[in-house]
C-alpha cells in the first residue's frame, strides 16, 4: 500500500488537471511525493476533519471555498436553522466542518422524493445521505466515511441526478463517472441508478451506461459515451475504454470513487491514475465513499481534490484511520476454532449449523483453493450451498448470486470479492471461516449483514496462528461497542508487534478436509445423497492462490470472461 500511495502521489501531485497535468507535475511548484507522505496537507484539520485553525480568511480551502459558495444560496436544500442543523448532526452522529450546507431531511424540495421512496421504501434519509447530498449539490467534494449498509450509494446518487437534471445544456459526453473495485459491484450500483431514474422519471433525459464487459466497451465506440450522461465502470474496463477512445471523460464534472480506500491500492492506482487524467481536470469534482479510510489515502486524495469536505459518521478510529462500524446492528462474536488445525474449523462450522446457523450466511475464506475445498466438504451436508471467487466464469458467478439473493442458496462461500458494497439486504449472518487479512477488511466483510437498519451477527473464527492480527480486529470491534471476552484484550504486546509484520501475510493454511473429524460431535449424512451439482468448483486444479484478500487482481480475472456474456 505505501508503495503504491508513494506511486500516486509521485504521479498524482501537481494536481489534478487532466491533461496538462504531466506538465504542472513538473513545474517547481511540485510538492514531492515525499512531503505529500509525511506533511499533512491539511494539518488545520482534526482527526474527523474539523477546521482548528482561527483565521477563516487564512487561506484554508474550505473556508475560502465556503464563501465562494455563497452565490449558490438559493439552492433549493433543506434550510433549516442553525440549531436545528446541529441538533439534526448531533442526532445523527454525523462529524463535519462548519460552514457546510444544512443537513437535509428529505429530497421533497428537490422534487425526488417518490423517487427516493420507491427505491428504498423509506422517505426518511440516512445519516449520510442528509449530509453528504447538499454538499455534493452545493459542488463540494465529498469524503464520506459511513458504516456499510447506511445507504452511500443514494447519498451520490441523488444529487448527481439532481445536478444532471438542472443542467441547461446538455455536456454531449458523461457528466459523471463512478469508479467500484468489482463487477458485481458496478452492476449493483447501476441496477440502483436505474431504478432510481427511472423512478424519477427522467430515464429519457438522463442515459446511465455500464462498462464491465468488452461488450459494453464495443457498444460505447459508435458515440455510445456521448449519449450516456453516468457511466458505472470497473478501472481495468474503464481504462480499455479510454484507450480504445471509446469513451468521452473529459466533461466529467463528478468523479465518485466508491470503495475509495479500495481503489487506492497497489492493483488499482495506474488505472485510477490513467483515469483521473482522461477526466476533465479542474472541472472535475471528485468523492470518496467508503466505511473505512486510512489517513494516507485521504491524504494523497486531498491533493487531487480542490473543496474537499469531510463528513464521518459513527466513525472510530483503528490504525489510524477511520472506520465506520454500528455495532448495533451487527451483533459480533470471536470463535476459537482449533485444536484439529483446519479439521477444527470444519467441525466448528458444521457444529454451527447443527445449532441452528441463521440462513442466508455468507461465509469469507482467504483464497480461491480454500472456496473450492470448503464447497467440497460440506456439500454432502444437505444444505444448499454454493460459492463465488474471481477464478469462476461470469455466467457462474451471476447465477451463485441470483440464487443468494432469491433463497435457492442459503450458504454462499466467498472470497473477498464479495467483500464491499454488495448489496444483500436480508443476509443473517456473516462467518469469517478465515480471519479477514486487515480490519479495514473485517469492517466490510461483517458489513454485508445488518444492512438498512436491519440485524445480524458475525462470527469470526481463529486459531493459534491468527493471534497476532486478531488483536487489530479485536480493536475495530471493541471500538464499535462490541463486547469481547477479556483475555482477547490482553495479548501481549509481543504479539501486537507481529501483528503489523502479518497484516496482509495471511497464515499458510492446511487444506480444508476431514481427516480428523473423529472428534467431531456431526452425523456425516450419507454418502448416497445425490451430489450437487456445482460446476467449476472443486477440482483440485481449479484456482491461484493468488485470489487472496483483498485481491484487486481479481478483476484481471474479470477479463477473461467475455465468453460469458
Ligand atoms: N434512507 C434509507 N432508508 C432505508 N433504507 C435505505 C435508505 N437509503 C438506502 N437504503 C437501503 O439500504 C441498503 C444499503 O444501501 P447501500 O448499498 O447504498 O449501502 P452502503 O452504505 O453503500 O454500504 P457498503 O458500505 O456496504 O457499500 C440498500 O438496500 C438501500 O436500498
Amino acid at each position: 500500500m505505501e508503495e503504491a500511495l508513494e506511486k500516486i502521489s509521485a504521479g498524482l501531485v501537481g494536481g489534478n488537471k487532466g491533461r496538462d497535468r504531466r506538465s504542472a507535475a513538473e513545474s517547481s511548484n511540485r510538492i514531492t511525493s515525499d512531503e505529500v507522505l509525511t506533511k499533512p496537507l491539511h494539518s488545520s484539520l482534526d482527526f474527523f476533519g474539523s477546521y482548528k485553525g482561527k483565521d477563516s480568511a487564512s487561506g484554508h480551502p474550505e473556508q475560502v471555498n465556503v464563501k465562494k459558495r455563497k452565490r449558490d444560496k438559493q439552492d433549493d436544500e433543506a434550510k433549516e436553522t442553525k440549531p436545528v442543523a446541529l441538533g439534526v448532526r448531533k442526532r445523527y452522529r454525523v462529524r463535519t466542518e462548519a460552514g457546510l450546507p444544512d443537513p437535509m431531511r428529505s429530497f421533497q424540495k428537490w422534487k425526488l422524493e417518490k423517487a427516493f421512496e420507491s427505491v428504498t421504501g423509506a422517505f426518511e434519509l440516512t445519516e449520510i445521505q442528509s449530509q453528504a447530498a447538499p454538499c455534493m449539490k452545493q459542488k463540494y467534494e465529498v469524503i464520506a466515511v459511513a458504516p456499510t449498509g447506511s445507504g452511500k450509494t443514494l447519498a451520490y446518487i441523488v444529487p448527481v441526478v439532481k445536478l444532471a437534471m438542472n443542467r441547461k445544456k446538455p455536456l454531449g459526453a458523461a457528466g459523471c463517472l463512478i469508479l467500484v473495485p468489482t463487477k458485481e459491484l458496478a452492476e449493483q450500483v447501476a441496477r440502483v441508478t436505474q431504478r432510481f431514474l427511472d423512478a424519477a422519471k427522467v430515464d429519457d433525459e438522463i442515459k446511465l451506461k455500464l462498462v464491465v464487459s468488452k461488450a459494453h466497451v464495443s457498444g460505447l465506440a459508435g458515440g455510445g459515451s456521448k449519449r450516456a450522461n453516468i457511466l458505472v465502470a470497473t478501472p481495468m474496463r474503464l481504462v480499455h475504454a479510454i484507450r480504445s477512445r471509446a469513451v468521452e471523460l473529459s466533461r466529467v464534472r463528478d468523479l465518485i470513487l466508491d470503495e475509495a480506500d479500495k481503489l487506492f491500492e497497489d492493483g488499482f492506482m495506474d488505472q485510477l491514475d490513467e483515469v483521473l487524467m482522461a477526466t476533465g481536470g479542474k472541472k472535475t469534482r471528485i468523492h470518496l465513499f467508503s466505511a473505512t479510510l486510512p489517513p494516507k489515502v485521504e491524504e494523497v486524495a486531498r491533493t487531487v481534490m480542490k473543496t474537499p469536505v469531510k463528513i464521518v459518521v459513527g466513525g472510530q478510529s483503528y490504525g489510524g484511520g477511520t472506520a465506520a462500524v454500528d455495532a448495533s446492528t451487527v451483533k459480533q462474536r470471536f470463535m476459537f476454532a482449533d485444536g484439529q488445525g483446519e479439521a477444527g474449523k470444519v467441525a466448528a462450522f458444521r457444529r454451527l449449523l447443527t445449532e441452528g446457523l441463521m440462513p442466508p450466511t455468507l461465509v469469507f475464506v482467504q483464497s480461491q483453493d480454500r472456496a473450492s475445498q470448503l464447497f467440497k466438504e460440506l456439500v454432502f451436508d444437505g444444505v444448499n450451498i454454493d460459492a463465488i471467487h474471481a477464478n469462476r466464469t461470469a455466467a457462474q458467478r451471476s447465477t451463485a448470486v441470483e440464487n443468494f439473493r432469491s433463497g435457492r442458496v442459503w450458504i454462499l462461500i466467498a472470497t473477498d470479492l464479495m467483500a464491499r458494497g454488495i448489496d444483500f439486504r436480508t443476509i443473517n449472518t456473516v462467518v469469517n471461516y478465515d480471519l479477514p487479512a486487515s480490519p479495514s477488511a473485517y469492517v466490510h466483510r461483517i458489513g454485508r449483514t445488518g444492512r438498512a437498519g436491519r440485524t445480524g451477527q458475525a462470527i469470526t473464527f481463529f486459531t493459534e496462528d491468527d493471534k497476532p492480527l486478531l488483536r487489530k480486529i479485536v480493536n475495530v470491534a471493541v471500538a464499535s461497542g462490541a463486547e469481547v471476552p477479556k483475555w482477547m484484550l490482553d495479548i501481549k504486546p509481543g504479539e501486537r508487534v507481529k501483528a503489523s509484520l502479518q497484516e496482509k501475510r495471511q497464515p499458510r493454511r492446511d487444506r480444508i478436509g476431514t481427516a480428523k473429524l473423529s472428534d467431531v460431535a456431526f452425523k456425516r449424512p450419507s454418502k448416497k445423497r445425490k451430489r450437487q451439482r456445482h460446476n467449476g468448483i472443486g477440482s483440485d486444479d481449479a484456482a491461484d492462490p493468488s485470489d487472496a484478500a483483498d485481491d484487486p487482481g481479481d478483476e484481471d480475472v474479470f477479463q477473461d470472461d467475455e465468453d460469458d456474456e
